[in-house]
């Protein structure tokens, strides 16, 4: 890590009088004027967080924070470096540099902590197909030492709150690809973690069991104090975080709430299919001074109003128009105006 920084533990809820105190004092960030404001304690914290394998330099200094109660995405194509972060978080693996805290513990010098105060949903799903539902649960209580009574009333809860109590006693090879990922959720939430990681939790979800799910979580947000860490490649899901971190190459290139980040672009997303795309394009660049990308849904390109840019365009680009459609920006928007490509593209160039 560049530059020395004072790092200790972060309290585990406000501290007393002053609300939170920064564990980066030494690094020129103070969380004095936002404990003033009364603004959540920061919850997980990470500074120059890099992991390097041979030949592959997975996160190369991410900085992060989220605050108590908050929904927070990482947002990037496949490879962007979403998974290393959150396994760094998670102790699942050790930064090569760089520091982050977690629930008031640090990741490296206090890994015990981190992981009795976190859940962890896993990409790819862990339940035991031949264990009931509320055995895989029960099974997991043990693990984490809960005493009997505790763990009884905790499953029935867990069970109730992900929708899934009526099939307490199904064998879980028997449940849907949704099922399964809220009886997931419910065993990551089974010992009161303070931050549930998720790692692409709708992976592989149809659209409608991908809405149900998020209906889950958001009720999962509202009954238990529990911050939501995920990380996603599907752009409709980062739209329910409060607050997401577009990561690409190993780097965070933006971050912010989607609906600030979206509104930063400051234009109308244009979308045009013409009989000559090539023609179109020096046509944008040459007679309209405007640079478009190609990407499945036409030539995009963005200008301050749609609506009073597409009967000059029509009119002025000298090429047959066959369709063009004019939306608010997207986050796919945001990530092509830092990126200089689509996720769509990211997504394909492995
Ligand atoms: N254990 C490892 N050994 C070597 N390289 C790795 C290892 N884990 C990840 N990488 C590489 O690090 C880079 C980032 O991978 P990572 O899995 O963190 O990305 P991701 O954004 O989570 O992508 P995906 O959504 O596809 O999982 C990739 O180039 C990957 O091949």
């Amino acid at each position: 890590m560049s530059g020395e920084v004072r790092f200790t533990a972060l309290p585990v809820g406000p501290a007393p009088g002053s609300g939170f105190a920064s564990p980066y004092a030494g690094a020129g960030e103070s969380d004095a004027p936002a404990a003033g404001r009364g603004l959540p304690p920061v919850t997980v914290l990470a500074r120059g967080l890099r992991k390097a394998y041979p030949g592959v330099e997975a996160v190369r200094g991410v900085d992060l924070t989220v605050r108590a109660g908050e929904t927070f995405g990482l947002l990037g194509p496949n490879g962007a470096g979403k998974s290393t972060t959150i396994a760094m978080l998670c102790t699942l693996a050790r930064p090569t540099t760089g520091r982050a805290s977690v629930a008031g513990a640090d990741v490296t010098t206090d890994p015990g902590a981190v992981r009795r105060r976190i859940g962890l949903v896993f990409q790819d799903l862990t339940v035991d197909g031949d264990l009931t539902a509320a055995e895989n649960l029960r099974f997991h209580a043990d693990l984490y030492g809960l005493p009997r009574r505790t763990a009884r009333r905790r499953v029935a809860d867990m069970l109730a709150l992900v929708g899934l109590h009526d099939r307490r006693d199904s064998l879980v090879r028997t449940f849907s690809g949704g099922m399964k990922r809220r009886l997931e959720i419910a065993r990551g939430l089974l010992h009161a973690p303070q931050v549930l990681f998720l790692d692409e939790p709708t992976l592989g979800l149809d659209p409608q069991t991908r809405a149900q799910l998020w209906e889950h979580l958001h009720y999962v947000r509202t009954q238990r104090s529990v911050t939501l860490f995920l990380t996603t490649h599907y752009l409709e899901e980062a739209e329910h975080c409060d607050r997401i971190a577009v990561i690409d190459g190993g780097r965070i290139v933006t971050e912010g709430s989607p609906a600030d980040l979206k509104a930063a672009i400051g234009a109308d997303r244009v979308a045009v299919r013409t009989a000559d795309d090539t023609a179109a394009l020096s046509a944008l660049r040459e007679r309209f001074g405007l640079r478009a990308h190609a990407a499945p849904e036409g030539l995009l390109l963005h200008v301050p109003d749609g609506a009073s840019f597409v009967p000059r365009l029509c009119a002025g680009l000298g090429v047959p128009v066959l369709s063009v459609a004019v939306t608010r920006p997207s986050l796919d928007d945001v990530f092509l105006r830092c990126t200089g490509r689509t996720i769509h593209d990211a997504d394909g160039v492995r």
